[in-house]
Parts: structure tokens; sequence; C-alpha cells
């Protein structure tokens, strides 16, 4: 279930309002496949706004993303774009195991009425593989560590082969192992031809996992490699 295409990601002019609420606006930027983005700014300043807005999950969402020139219609979407919500937004209770969390990341794919093939089920195996979730495919995810609750959703996000990866402050509540090894998972995923863009508070840890930052503070700061975006100065615009 995977493409190796390279694939451009435009940006232009984003802008998303709640009733008179502004929570993302001026939001200007390309970037293509093997790429990966951290999305920063302090807490309101619109980074699960701008993801969901990509993911499609805001429909008033004004300006233009395109996927290689043309518009990320919501088919297009379906296909190409996986989004991993907070933490606190996921049912952990639910009584899915690894492996049937890793198939609904087929389900587009698929179809409602749609028939599991063999390739189906060699991409969730695979996908659970490239996760590092050996050992763990018949758990339910409520009995999972955090990494590895995460992993099993990064698996289900890329099991489709979704080629634009947008991930809600990932890293949270992880421990120092658990971050590093979802840093290098998130690097791996970039050079099989994904692009990565990620929620992330931690500014010291940002340069090892993305080589590019988008600064926000409702508006869009600051966008580029992340040595060039995270200045001192422009950090304490963000966060002061
Ligand atoms: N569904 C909604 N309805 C109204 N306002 C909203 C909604 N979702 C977000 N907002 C507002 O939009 C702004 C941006 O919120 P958002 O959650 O995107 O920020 P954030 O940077 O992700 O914050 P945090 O770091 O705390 O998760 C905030 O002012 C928030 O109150």
């Amino acid at each position: 279930m995977k493409s190796t295409a390279s694939g451009t990601l435009t940006v232009d002019d984003l802008h998303v309002h709640f009733k008179e609420i502004c929570a993302v606006r001026d939001v200007t930027f390309e970037i293509s496949t093997g790429e990966t983005v951290a999305i920063v700014g302090r807490n309101g300043a619109g980074k699960s706004t701008f993801l969901k807005s990509l993911a499609g999950l805001i429909p008033d969402a004004a300006g233009v993303v395109l996927w290689n020139g043309s518009p990320l219609t919501k088919l297009m979407r379906r296909k190409l774009v996986a989004y991993l919500p907070q933490r606190e937004e996921i049912d952990w209770s639910f009584p899915v195991t690894v492996r049937g969390l890793v198939d609904m990341g087929l389900y587009p794919l698929v179809g409602p009425w749609g028939r599991f093939t063999q390739a189906h089920r060699n991409a969730t195996e695979e996908a659970m593989a490239k996760m590092g979730l050996e050992g763990l495919e018949d758990r339910r995810i409520g009995e999972l560590s955090g990494g590895q609750q995460q992993r099993a959703f990064l698996a289900r996000a890329i099991v489709g082969g979704a080629r634009i990866v947008l991930l809600d402050e990932p890293f949270a509540g992880l421990d120092t192992k658990a971050c590093r090894r979802l840093s290098q998972l998130i690097r791996s995923l970039a050079e099989s031809g994904s692009l990565v863009l990620a929620s992330h508070h931690d500014l010291k840890s940002i340069p090892e996992t993305f080589q590019h930052t988008l600064l926000l503070r409702t508006r869009q700061l600051a966008f580029g490699s992340s040595e060039e975006v995270l200045t001192p100065e422009n950090i304490k615009t963000a966060f002061e």
C-alpha cells in the first residue's frame, strides 16, 4: 500500500475562524515528501486547529491547500492524509486490538462493503512490524504503554500508504526512551516517502526529529529550517 512518487504540499493563506475567534491566519508555506515539520507555539496558538484543517476536519477553513499543484479534495485526503489526534481525544477503553486498529487504517481504501484481501492483511502486518509492534498484535490498545499506543496509532496512520502524516503532540506523556524511538520512527517515515507534520512542545528536541519548523501565534510567525526559525528572538515573540 505504498507510493514512492514525490509530492509537494502547498498551503496558501490558510485562515480558520470559530465565529468571532480567529484561531489561525496567514499560514503560507510549501513542503515536500521526505521532510519533517514541527508545528510550534504556545497554548492556544492554533497548532491543533491548523493540523485539523489540513486533515479536512474543519470544513470552514479558508485558503488554498494543494497537493502537487491540485486542490486537496475530500477524496484525495482520504487516501493521502493520516491524522493522529491528541491522546486525550482517543477512547483508550475502546475494545480493539492492535491488529484491529491498524486494519481500520485500510477502511478508506477497502470501502464500507469491501473485502480484505491478502495484500491488505500483508499491509497490516508490515505496518505493525515497521512500528515495532511484534508480539503485541492481539493486545487491546488500553493494555499498551504510552509509547506502544502511539506506535499502534502510527501503524494505523501509515498502513494505507498515507503521504501526509499529521500528528498532534505525539510525544506527550512519553518517557525519554519512548521519545527517542518515536523520533526515529518519524524520521524513517519521512525517509520512506511521507511528509510528517507534528505539533511539538519541547523546543530543545526539535532539531533531532524535525528539519523544518512552523512557528505559530495565531498567525504564522516563521517557517523554515528548524535552526533558522528557532532563534531566541522568534521564540520570544512566539511565547512571551
Ligand atoms: N471548536 C472550537 N470552537 C471555538 N474555538 C476553538 C475551537 N477549537 C479551538 N478554538 C480556539 O482556537 C484557538 C486555537 O486553539 P488550538 O487548540 O488550535 O491551539 P493549540 O496551539 O493547539 O493549543 P494547545 O497547545 O493548548 O493544544 C484557541 O483560542 C481555542 O480556544
